[in-house]
């Protein structure tokens, strides 16, 4: 039987790109609205995939929101694109035709440059996600709204062309995409056998009683796994600064065998401490 995988959607997203590399043939795609749906529908299918970050713009907020309040979801793989940026406009729409670019806010900021240089006086707007952007400019009666997006979307939506291409402020442009499994531990990742990440996420105790100071310097020493990543989402409103930290620890030493056992040492080490710590990641 075929899996099924929830991804940002419409058709023709990166995201939907990411999922396709992964999964190829073996999956029955499910195109959701927005990140928080994809994730969500972790409830009802087996995949999610999901954008983490871009080398140029950084962190997709939208993600680590959603990974914050993440219960039956565990990441299992990751995928890292080559991001080529297009501007679509619909067909016969000139550069000063133009007074809106509409797009995710991640490819909006990817290309910040080229909005400022060519299209001074456009106002921008975000969309859900760059295909969704894509199929508004085709319903559109107008020639006034551009979409930013991958060029593949002329092809999936109608009366679209490409007005520029490689518009994203770097030739060299990626996203990584993170591959969200249903289970946690138990049955074995998709792809990756011998994992060599994880993702921690973690409350620290001192942020829950405001009088102790917080230590990252001392939280990153009880870790004592290699740190290449640190994101931070702010708590909710009813909890001011209790924020949720997200740490990507990779192996760092020769035994790969060894790994997901480090990782479980290091997060009852963090227990210890009394920081609220799980793994929500092997690969
Ligand atoms: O909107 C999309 O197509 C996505 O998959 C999110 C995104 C946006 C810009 C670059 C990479 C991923």
């Amino acid at each position: 039987m075929k899996l099924s995988v929830g991804f940002l959607g419409p058709l023709g997203t990166y995201t939907h790109q990411a999922a396709h590399e992964y999964f190829q043939d073996s999956a029955i795609y499910n195109e959701k609205r927005t990140i928080a749906e994809a994730l969500k529908s972790l409830e009802a299918l087996d995949y999610a995939v999901v954008p983490r970050e871009n080398s140029i713009f950084g962190s997709v907020i939208e993600t680590f929101d959603g990974l914050k309040v993440l219960k039956e979801g565990f990441i299992q793989g990751e995928v890292i694109l080559k991001i080529q940026h297009c501007l679509v406009v619909k067909k016969g729409a000139k550069f000063s035709d133009i007074d809106c670019v509409i797009s995710h806010e991640q490819a909006l900021g990817q290309c910040r440059r080229f909005l400022v240089e060519k299209l001074p006086g456009a106002t921008t707007s975000t969309t859900a996600s760059t295909a969704a952007a894509a199929e508004t400019v085709s319903k559109s009666q107008t020639l006034n709204i551009a979409a930013i997006c991958s060029g593949i979307c002329v092809t999936m939506f109608e009366d679209l062309e490409i007005l520029a291409n490689g518009i994203q402020d770097q030739d060299s442009n990626y996203t990584r995409f993170f591959i969200i499994g249903k289970q946690s531990e138990g049955k074995p990742p998709f792809k990756t056998l011998r994992p060599t990440h994880a993702l921690i996420r973690l409350i620290p105790t001192s942020s829950a009683h405001k009088e102790t100071s917080f230590d990252l310097t001392e939280l990153l020493k009880t870790i004592d796994l290699s740190v290449i990543r640190l994101d931070r989402r702010p708590a909710p409103v009813s909890h001011p600064f209790l924020d949720t930290y997200f740490l990507e620890v990779v192996l760092s030493t020769q035994n790969p065998s060894e790994w997901p056992e480090q990782v479980s040492q290091s997060i009852l080490r963090l227990r210890d401490k009394g920081h609220l710590a799980e793994s929500i990641g092997l690969w």
